[in-house]
């Protein structure tokens, strides 16, 4: 059914090439949709016409999937998802929701398919090695969403002759990020050979990788164990899942964090704007907390230091005379020490409140 084929996208883009889709997704080739727009078979399937929607991919499953729906619930993006349905309309705006596989999102938004989507930086960066970003396709990536946090990293057995990412060259890699470990070993055994890594194209042919890449869809840190792998590209966050596997990282080829990417010509800017301004909103009022104190005025100076807030802290007068009180937004990570620093000035009343939501520059 052509519905299922190009929105849920999983038959063209994944396979052992990760999300290549040099052609497009299944061989769909580059149209940006703000030229021409029309998705008959999503009207039909849906009975709503999407032509006059954004449309926002969200990964549909794994570590990004919760916290995008969280997000988008702080943004007050309402939707309905039906059961097995992987597009959702928004009640509230002119907006559908695409759920895709994080590793398909860069494809479907660097051909202008979909407008705006969140995935990791890593899938960009696999994305991009295989399809590298021109004038009018490839994504922006317009906002660091804070969450979703790790490194793809270089892992070989913890016991063992392998120690260095050198050691590697030659013997079998095993990794769900095809693209960006081949150009991490091509650069690696181009160093070897004494050559440069913009040399490595001998009369316009790609001299042959000796290092063997092989892909997994999942559970790559069992290919060791296995007998598949030497080594093995995947992602660490608490490095449980790697030294649970008997592994060790021995070097990093991308750090990752979740982002907000857009199309380089999406349907509506101004909507792109207003979702954007929404979830920087959101990220903000998670990342700080707003903290209040009442602290004598030959302290203020020394106080407003511990608390400079995002532009300037507000101070108001008490009615007590030569006290002011201070309220300050402050990063949630540090408040425990800004509260310690803060009694040692001599503020008093120190409390620390929630932010729910936020639009500040
Ligand atoms: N352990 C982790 N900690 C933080 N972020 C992660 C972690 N694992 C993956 N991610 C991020 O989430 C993205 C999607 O990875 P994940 O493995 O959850 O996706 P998936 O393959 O679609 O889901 P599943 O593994 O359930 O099939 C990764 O590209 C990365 O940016
Ligand atoms: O460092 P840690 O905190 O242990 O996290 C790392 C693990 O998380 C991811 O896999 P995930 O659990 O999403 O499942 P997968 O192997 O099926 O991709 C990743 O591929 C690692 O295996």
């Amino acid at each position: 059914m052509e519905h299922s084929n190009r929105v849920n996208g999983t038959n063209g883009t994944n396979g052992t090439n990760g999300t290549n889709g040099v052609n497009g997704v299944n061989g769909v080739a580059h149209k940006p949709r703000s030229a021409s727009r029309s998705l008959p078979f999503l009207t039909d399937t849906l009975g709503n016409s999407l032509n006059d929607r954004l449309l926002f991919a969200v990964p549909k499953k794994g570590r990004l999937h919760q916290v995008c729906l969280d997000l988008l619930h702080g943004s007050d993006i309402q939707f309905h998802r039906h059961s097995r349905l992987d597009i959702a309309l928004v009640k509230n705006l002119p907006l559908a929701l695409v759920f895709l596989p994080a590793a398909d999102i860069p494809t479907f938004v660097g051909e202008g398919r979909v407008d705006l989507g969140i995935t990791g930086r890593d899938q960009v960066a696999e994305h991009e090695c295989a399809v590298p970003p021109t004038t009018t396709t490839g994504v922006e990536q317009i906002l660091d969403l804070d969450f979703g946090k790790c490194d793809l990293q270089v892992q070989v057995p913890q016991k063992g002759a392998l120690n260095r990412p050198e050691d590697l060259i030659g013997k079998n890699v095993v990794t769900s990020f095809t693209n960006l470990t081949e150009q991490y070993f091509r650069r690696l055994e181009a160093v070897q050979d004494g050559s440069t890594a913009t040399n490595e194209e001998t009369n316009g042919e790609k001299k042959k990788l000796r290092t063997n890449i092989k892909y997994v869809g999942g559970s790559v840190e069992a290919a060791c164990a296995l007998g598949v792998a030497d080594g093995i590209v995947d992602l660490v966050e608490s490095g449980e899942t790697m030294r649970a596997a008997g592994l060790k990282a021995i070097s990093t080829v991308v750090s990752s964090s979740a982002i907000l990417i857009k199309s380089k010509h999406p349907s509506d800017p101004k909507l792109v704007d207003l979702i954007l301004a929404r979830i920087k909103g959101v990220i903000t009022a998670q990342k700080y907390v707003l903290c209040t104190y009442n602290i004598q005025r030959p302290k203020l100076e020394a106080a407003c230091k511990i608390t400079p807030g995002k532009r300037a802290p507000t101070i108001n007068s008490l009615e007590e005379d030569g006290w002011v009180a201070v309220s300050s937004m402050v990063e949630r990570k540090q408040i425990a020490i800004v509260m310690d620093k803060l009694t040692e000035t001599g503020a008093c009343d120190i409390l620390v409140m929630k932010i729910d939501n936020s639009r500040t520059h």
